[in-house]
């Protein structure tokens, strides 16, 4: 009779390096299958069917199949709902346990428990692992209170200070490749058959050079600067690089500051982990209260970037265009939605949820609620960006926009503001008074 299996499920993690699960399983002593499922859960819900992310993530999951291929061995595709792929899968082969890695969404927790019980069942075990944070669940807990930290910079003194090379060591499964289990190569859906249209994208590279960190400190929140930051969001999300390597990278450069945004990933990783309330309420319930104006043709506008503000509306067809904006625009994207339009933060998350291919609901959450106040931040309500003064600020030569909005000097063509800015500020802050009771 042939040997039971190790299965290894990925999800976000697609990689055979350095790969937490994987390299429990390929230590197991049992040869090791790797699966993936085109989740069609996740994949119903997406109405674009020119998702950008879709047609990566085939293209990973070929890659993938394409390096076991040439190790002689397999990775095992199917799209389905998870409970049912799995009750097939245990039926197809002689399964000893499957290993993964955590995801830490409501949704996939859930679904974790119950695939997890499903495998039980026939006395297969079900092993998950750290791998796409450096610390998570409670290792960085605050020394008074032994509790998640609700705030970033005291979480952050912790997460460096326990920071050593025994969190950045990589796991090496290159040693252990002789334990893939040996069997053609088998059949990845198409995109087609899932419902998906291909679609021609750059995709960033998956390495940043010693460089972009060294001077990233200094150019992170110039838009116009395509090597300022790393652009490695989109691999960070689906695990096509790691995120130790990353962080080992990080560590050894002069300037830190680049090490301290992959400690704000891990933070709004840990805010998900523990508040999981945060998928549909503000952190502080009492944002809850607020009356959001919610207008649908404003809503409108700001989602085409006609706006009237340059520096939004660049924003905006950035991310519609290549799915992706940089991280200062998201700033004042989110900022001008929620404060300046009054619309509740929630449809802002929806519609970035939609359009960024680096979406990642933990990051995007605590983005959207930081912008809207409603979040972990410290910082008070009052905030609000003046896309005017962040202009002359972050791109005081207009060469962001100009590449986003190259009508923005044709009266006839570019639309004129769509509301005042600092009209609409005050209406904000007395909206917010009302709505937390501070008037
Ligand atoms: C409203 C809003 C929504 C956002 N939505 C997302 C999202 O869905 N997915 C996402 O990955 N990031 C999100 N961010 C965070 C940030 O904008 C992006 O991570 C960054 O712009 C990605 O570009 P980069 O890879 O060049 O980042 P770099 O500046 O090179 O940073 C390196 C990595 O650090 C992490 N990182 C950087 N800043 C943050 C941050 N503030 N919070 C969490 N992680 C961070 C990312 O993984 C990023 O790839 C959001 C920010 C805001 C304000």
């Amino acid at each position: 009779m042939a040997e039971p299996l190790s299965l290894v499920w990925l999800r976000r993690d697609l990689r055979l390096h350095d790969n937490a699960a994987l390299y429990h399983a390929l230590r197991s002593g049992k040869p090791v299958l790797p699966v993936f499922i085109f989740d069609k859960v996740i994949l119903d819900a997406l109405d674009d069917k020119h998702d950008r992310r879709v047609t990566f993530l085939v293209q990973e999951v070929e890659r993938l199949h394409d390096e076991l291929a040439k190790l002689g061995s397999a990775i095992y595709v199917e799209y389905g709902k998870p409970e049912d792929v799995w009750k097939a899968i245990v039926k197809k082969y002689d399964v000893e346990a499957v290993y993964t890695n955590y995801d830490y969404e409501t949704y996939a927790k859930d679904r974790d428990k119950a695939i997890g019980a499903l495998l039980d069942k026939t006395g297969i075990g079900f092993h998950s692992y750290k791998d796409q944070t450096i610390f998570d669940h409670d290792e960085v807990l605050s020394k008074a209170k032994k509790a998640p930290y609700t705030v970033f910079t005291p979480y952050s003194k912790t997460w460096h200070a326990k920071l050593n090379e025994f969190y950045l060591k990589s796991y090496p499964t290159e040693k252990y490749k002789k334990n893939y289990y040996q069997t053609k190569p088998l059949p990845v859906p198409s995109l087609k058959s899932m419902g998906f249209e291909s679609v021609t994208d750059n995709i960033p590279a998956r390495t940043v050079s010693d460089k972009v960190l060294d001077h990233y400190g200094k150019t992170r929140d110039f838009p116009a600067d395509e090597d300022g930051t790393s652009q490695l969001s989109m691999h960070l999300r689906f695990g096509t690089i790691s995120i130790r390597e990353l962080a080992r990278q990080a560590h050894e450069a002069k300037d830190k500051t680049f090490l301290n945004e992959l400690c704000w990933r891990d933070f709004y990783f840990q805010v998900l982990d523990h508040f999981p309330h945060v998928e549909k309420h503000s952190f502080r319930r009492e944002y809850d209260n607020i009356k959001w104006r919610n207008n649908e043709a404003e809503f409108e506008k700001w989602c085409k970037g006609e706006t009237g503000f340059p520096i939004v509306d660049a924003g905006m067809r950035q991310l519609n265009t290549i799915g992706w904006m940089h991280n200062r625009v998201r700033m004042i994207t989110a900022s001008f939605l929620c404060k300046n339009l009054l619309i509740d933060w929630r449809w802002g998350e929806a519609y970035f949820g939609k359009k960024l291919r680096d979406y990642d609901l933990s990051a995007n959450n605590g983005g959207w609620q930081w912008a809207a106040g409603s979040g972990t931040d410290a910082s008070p309500y009052f905030r609000v960006f003046s896309p005017e003064s962040q202009t002359k600020k972050f791109d005081p030569k207009g060469e962001y926009i100009k590449r986003w909005v190259p009508e923005v000097d044709d009266p006839d063509k570019y639309p004129k503001p769509m509301v005042d800015a600092s009209e609409t500020r005050q209406r904000a802050l007395d909206a917010y008074k009302k709505g937390l009771g501070k008037e």
